[in-house]
């Protein structure tokens, strides 16, 4: 098998009383864009801050191109873009000269120019660091991880606080990227980012892979269709509707309240769910023909909200 971009198994790290990283697998393959997604305190920051070699892992393997991050952080910070959450840099120092000055420490660097520009911020290229609004100054870091040509990126966030407008920027630049062959890790809160650009979807929780997988099998139902879910008071008789159904549909309690009809969904079979509900005196709320979005994975599988 090829060396992957990141290969990680049975990562544990814990702070204190706390366990962050609980057991994490990950395998991302060079070239492809990773997406790891996951509510408040997941353990998504901790897991890439090790990949990146800032933090020490207690148990498992990690390997970034093939390398430890942390023995062979030397051979590894050349070929690593790092972004990390919220940024930073010299409050007084000037947005053109962050980016040459990172520039100058690589050995074959993207022109500074081109990147402000591609990245909106050209109008803004003089403006100290600390005048540049919060969305700027994402921008900026973002530029800064990937000046230096790297093979393999990862952003925490990159797109926390940007407008719509920025944040399409972005989105372009790092489609543009994985054209080209780099590889990209990053930490979203954003459904439709992860859809929008991952190859593949990596959702976590308490430290641990939840499921994985292209958004577009994830959000299919396990028929490899678009399906139909509806919410209803809870412990519905599922095998009785299910019967009620042509062969080849089952229906299932996905979540407290919430039912999904997996199969290839038409007008007869939506017909069959409502009577079947009057039937039974109940009204289907929220009735959905169609893919489910990645929250939805993530409350059906947790019971949860992933935005929480
Ligand atoms: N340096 C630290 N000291 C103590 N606890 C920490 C530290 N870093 C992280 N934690 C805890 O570890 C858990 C995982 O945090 P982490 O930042 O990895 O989550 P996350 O998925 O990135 O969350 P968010 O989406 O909010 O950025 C949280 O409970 C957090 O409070």
């Amino acid at each position: 098998m090829s060396v992957a971009a990141v290969e990680i198994s049975g990562l544990v790290k814990s702070f204190g009383s706390t366990r962050a990283v609980d057991g994490l697998d990950l395998r991302m393959e060079r070239g492809s864009l990773l997406a790891l997604l996951g509510p408040n305190g997941a353990g998504k920051t901790t897991t890439v801050e090790i990949c990146e070699g800032f933090l020490r892992a207690d148990a498992g393997s990690v390997r970034v191109l093939g390398l430890d991050p942390v023995r062979e952080s030397s051979a590894l910070r050349p070929r690593v873009g790092i972004m990390p959450q919220g940024g930073g840099a010299y409050p007084g120092v000037r947005a053109d000269e962050m980016l040459r000055l990172v520039a100058s420490c690589a050995a074959t660097p993207l022109d500074p120019a081109w990147l402000l520009d591609v990245l909106g911020l050209a109008p803004v290229r003089r403006t100290p660091f600390k005048r540049l609004s919060g969305g700027q100054q994402q921008r900026l870091s973002l530029a800064c991880a990937l000046v230096g040509r790297p093979e393999l990126v990862f952003l925490d966030e990159p797109t926390a606080g940007m407008d719509p407008q920025a944040r399409r920027l972005v989105w372009d630049l790092l489609g543009a990227l994985r054209a080209d062959g780099v590889s990209v890790l990053l930490t979203t809160h954003l459904m439709e980012e992860a859809e929008a650009l991952a190859d593949t979807v990596v959702i976590v929780d308490h430290g641990k892979v939840v499921v994985s997988g292209a958004p577009q099998s994830l959000t299919m139902d396990e028929t490899g269709n678009a399906g139909l879910r509806f919410k209803a008071r809870t412990r519905l008789d599922t095998a009785l509707l299910t019967a009620a159904l042509p062969e080849g549909y089952a229906v299932r309690e996905s979540a407290p309240g919430t039912y999904v009809v997996a199969g290839s969904i038409d007008p007869q079979v939506v017909s069959t769910v409502t009577a079947w509900c009057a039937q039974q005196g109940v009204l289907p709320e929220e009735l959905q023909v169609g893919k489910r979005t990645l929250e939805e994975v993530f409350l059906e599988l947790t019971g949860r909200e992933l935005r929480a």
